[in-house]
């Protein structure tokens, strides 16, 4: 017996996981896209996104009757009793959110809501948009409710049906208490507030773990400097509970699909409310420089110019477990190798060597070992648990100079010296062989 009839409206990372996870708990769900193929394909069962869990859930779904997908929002809305959107809300001009498909949406759907309908932002937007849409909307009978997602890419699952809390956000208390219903079965901490809060909490959340990554990334070049070392530095802090261990990994910098762009977009709004925020503008200029601090790290260890060098990739996602290049620090550190006349060859688990995302840039491989042969430097700028299982002996025996640079200290620097390879990481001393 279905509880509850959802509409979801964007089926991809979090539409076709909120989707999914809701028909498993119990809901009639109906989601829709604007890209056919894609309903096509999510009909027949494929799941072209790399997500852990998720073909299987969509499959169960499906089968048990309880998940369908069609295309456009027009036709997912008509006898639901909950509206998701889903949509995209990528960078604007000035890195404020651009919300045009979140609007347009909304009314195409408008004069098709039930009464008593909620709609909900799923999707990141800023402070002010469920008023603005409620505006937009123009119906007394249909709520508007703010209910961001945090669930990361390549743990969505795991992360939707056991996430730290939930955040429900509305003017209309019962409209929020009614969504918060939905996930009752998670027994989830739920934060239930205001339409303004709930959105804020969003981009507070995800500028707070960006800030705490450019922290950790300026600590690793002062590490570097001062013969310390960033792992045990980290270790130490990170005990302390009120610090905690996660986000302290240095690396290549911050990406992906949201932290570069929630960023852009909270120091936008900022800037249009005259209110100084310096330092949510120091975590993204420390990102922007770190990709130059790899640069340099890779310039050195190729002994000078990166002209005619030949650099092997290992990683091109924005980090491990996911095959999304969006923003991803891999490609930015690659374009700006490139600019430096370097000739790159690539390998990624999740991008094959026919993927055109990456065209021009690198020459994409299927192997690996491919991507040390001749090489004057691996340059390793994604954490696949895969690298640290490669034969080093076999790298060091294909490459023309043996240097390993390692952008997030992922790898076993004494394996790597034992295979005859110098190992170069962030934040910590060199090890020579
Ligand atoms: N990717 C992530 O890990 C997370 C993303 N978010 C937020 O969720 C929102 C969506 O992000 P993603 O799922 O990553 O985006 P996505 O790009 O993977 O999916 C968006 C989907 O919406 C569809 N779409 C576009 N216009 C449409 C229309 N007019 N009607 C119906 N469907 C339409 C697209 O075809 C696409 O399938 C964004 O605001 C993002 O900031 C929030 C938490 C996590
Ligand atoms: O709004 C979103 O889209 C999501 O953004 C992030 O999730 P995600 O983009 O999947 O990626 P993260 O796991 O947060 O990693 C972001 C970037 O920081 C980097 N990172 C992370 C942690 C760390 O210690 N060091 C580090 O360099 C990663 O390599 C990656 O480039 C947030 O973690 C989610 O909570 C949020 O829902």
């Amino acid at each position: 017996m279905f509880t509850r009839r959802i509409a979801v409206v964007g089926a991809g990372y979090v539409g076709l996981t909120t989707a999914a996870c809701l028909a498993s708990l119990g809901h009639r769900v109906c989601c829709a896209d604007v890209d056919e193929v894609k309903v096509g394909q999510l009909r027949r069962g494929e799941v072209r996104i790399l997500e852990p869990g998720l073909p299987e859930l969509v499959a169960a779904g499906v089968a048990a009757g309880g998940l369908r997908f069609v295309v456009g929002a027009a036709s997912a809305v008509d006898d639901a009793d909950t509206v998701f959107l889903c949509l995209p809300t990528p960078r604007g001009g000035d890195g404020a959110a651009d919300l045009s498909v979140v609007e347009s949406v909304v009314a195409e759907v408008r004069d098709r809501l039930s009464p008593g309908c909620v709609v909900v932002t799923k999707s990141t937007v800023p402070v002010g948009t469920a008023r603005r849409l409620a505006a937009l909307l123009g119906r007394d009978d249909v709520a508007v409710v703010s209910n961001p997602e945090f669930l990361r890419e390549g743990s969505a699952v795991p992360d939707f049906l056991g996430p730290d809390r939930i955040v429900v956000g509305s003017d209309d208390r019962g409209a929020a208490e009614r969504v918060a219903a939905l996930y009752a079965r998670l027994g989830a901490p739920t934060v239930l507030t205001d339409a303004a809060s709930a959105e804020m909490v969003k981009y507070a959340a995800n500028c707070f773990l960006a800030m705490k990554v450019s922290y950790v990334n300026a600590l690793a070049e002062l590490c570097e400097r001062l013969g310390a070392d960033v792992v045990d530095v980290t270790e130490g802090m990170g005990h302390d509970r009120r610090i905690g261990r996660a986000f302290l990994r240095p690396g290549p910098g911050w990406g992906g699909s949201c932290l570069p762009k929630d960023t852009a977009a909270l120091a936008s709004v900022a800037v249009g409310l005259g209110v100084d925020f310096p330092l949510l503008a120091a975590a993204i200029e420390t990102n922007v420089r770190q990709r130059g601090r790899v640069v340099a790290k890779v310039r050195a260890a190729v002994g000078g110019a990166l002209r005619g060098a030949r650099l092997g990739l290992l990683g091109l996602t924005f980090k491990a477990g996911t095959d999304d290049l969006r923003d991803s620090p891999a490609l930015a550190v690659a374009e700006l190798l490139a600019g430096e006349g370097a000739e790159l060859t690539a390998h990624d688990p999740a991008v094959p060597a026919a993927d055109p995302r990456t065209s021009g840039v690198v020459t994409l491989v299927d192997d690996p070992y491919q991507v040390a042969k001749d090489a004057d430097a691996l340059v390793l700028l994604t954490d696949w648990p895969e690298f640290r299982g490669l034969d080093w002996a076999q790298v060091a025996e294909l490459m023309e100079r043996r240097v390993v640079v390692d952008t997030r200290n992922h790898l076993d620097p004494e394996a790597l010296r034992a295979a005859g390879l110098d190992w170069h990481g962030v934040g910590r001393r060199p090890v020579r062989c």
